[in-house]
C-alpha cells in the first residue's frame, strides 16, 4: 500500500535529510566549526590549512551519528586528538565534547532564523503509512530531534522518538550500531524484521543492515545512492513520495 513488503508493520524514520531539510543545517554548521577549528590549529602549528570538505568527509564520517562520535571520528581521519571533555564543556574548550558544542550553537542559531518546512513527500508518506496501519517513530542521532519535529509540525505524525538525548540517557550506542532503531522497534511492539528502516546517512543504512530489519530504504537528496546500497539499503528513493507513487497512490 505504501511501496513496502507486505510483512512491514512498523516504519522507523530518520529525521535529518528524511523528514525534514535540516541535513543541509547541520552540514553547513558543522563545515563552519570545522573550518574555524582547522584555520587555528594550522595556524598554532604551521601546518597547511586543508578545510572540511562537507561532502565527502561530512558523508563518511559525520553524517548520522552522534555529536561526540562524529567529531572523534572526523579529528581521528586527520591524525588529530583531543580529549573527550564534559558532555557540558563550554563552546571555548577545545575538547570533544567543546567542538561539538560550539558546533550545536551555530545548529541553533540557523535552525531558530530559518525555521523548518518538512518535505511534502514525507508528510504525504507519515499520512499514508498512518492511513495503512503502521506503526510509527523517529530516530534520530539528533539531540535537537524534538525542536525540529515542533518547529516542522509532524511531531504528532510519530507514535515513539528515539533521539540523541534517549540514547545518552538510556546508553545506547549510536549509529551505525543498531541500537537506536532497535530501541524504538520495542517502543512500537513489533520485532526488527517487522521493522522498515528509512535513512539517508550511511552510518543509518549500515545500522539498518546490522540490526536485520525487514527492509531499509535509503534515501538519496545528494547522489550517493549507490554508496546507501552498498552500506545497506534494499531499495534507494530520491523522496519518500516516491514509494507512494510507485504503490499507485
Ligand atoms: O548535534 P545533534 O543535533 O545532536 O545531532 C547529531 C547528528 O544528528 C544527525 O541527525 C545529523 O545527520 C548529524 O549531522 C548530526 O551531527
Amino acid at each position: 500500500m505504501v511501496g513496502l513488503p507486505e510483512h512491514i508493520k512498523a516504519c522507523l524514520f530518520d529525521l535529518d535529510g528524511v523528514l525534514t531539510p535540516t541535513a543541509d543545517v547541520h552540514r553547513a554548521a558543522w563545515k563552519a566549526m570545522f573550518d574555524a577549528f582547522l584555520a587555528g590549529q594550522a595556524e598554532r602549528t604551521g601546518a597547511p590549512f586543508v578545510p572540511f570538505d562537507a561532502e565527502r568527509e561530512y558523508h563518511v564520517y559525520v553524517d548520522g551519528k552522534a555529536r561526540a562520535d562524529g567529531v572523534r571520528s572526523f579529528l581521528e581521519s586527520r591524525g588529530i586528538t583531543l580529549p573527550d571533555g564534559a558532555h557540558d564543556d563550554p563552546v571555548t574548550a577545545d575538547t570533544v565534547n567543546g567542538l561539538g558544542n560550539r558546533k550545536n550553537a551555530v545548529l541553533l542559531q540557523r535552525l531558530r532564523r530559518s525555521g523548518v518546512r518538512p518535505y511534502p513527500g514525507s508528510v504525504a508518506y507519515l499520512h499514508a503509512a498512518a492511513e495503512a496501519g503502521l506503526r510509527r517513530a523517529v530516530v534520530s542521532a539528533s539531540a535537537n530531534c524534538r525542536e525540529v519535529l515542533v518547529a516542522a509540525g509532524i511531531e504528532d505524525l510519530l507514535e515513539a522518538r528515539v533521539d540523541g538525548i534517549t540514547a545518552r540517557s538510556e546508553g545506547l550506542r549510536g549509529k551505525p550500531h543498531p541500537d537506536t532503531f532497535l530501541a524504538a522497534a520495542e517502543r512500537l511492539g513489533v520485532a526488527a524484521r517487522e521493522a522498515a528502516v528509512f535513512e539517508d546517512a550511511l552510518a543509518g543504512v549500515e545500522a539498518g543492515r546490522a540490526g536485520a530489519f525487514g527492509h531499509v530504504v535509503g534515501v538519496d537528496r545528494v547522489g550517493q545512492a549507490e554508496a546507501l546500497r552498498e552500506h545497506g539499503a534494499d531499495v534507494v528513493v530520491a523522496d519518500l513520495g516516491d514509494l507512494l507513487a510507485e504503490a499507485g497512490r
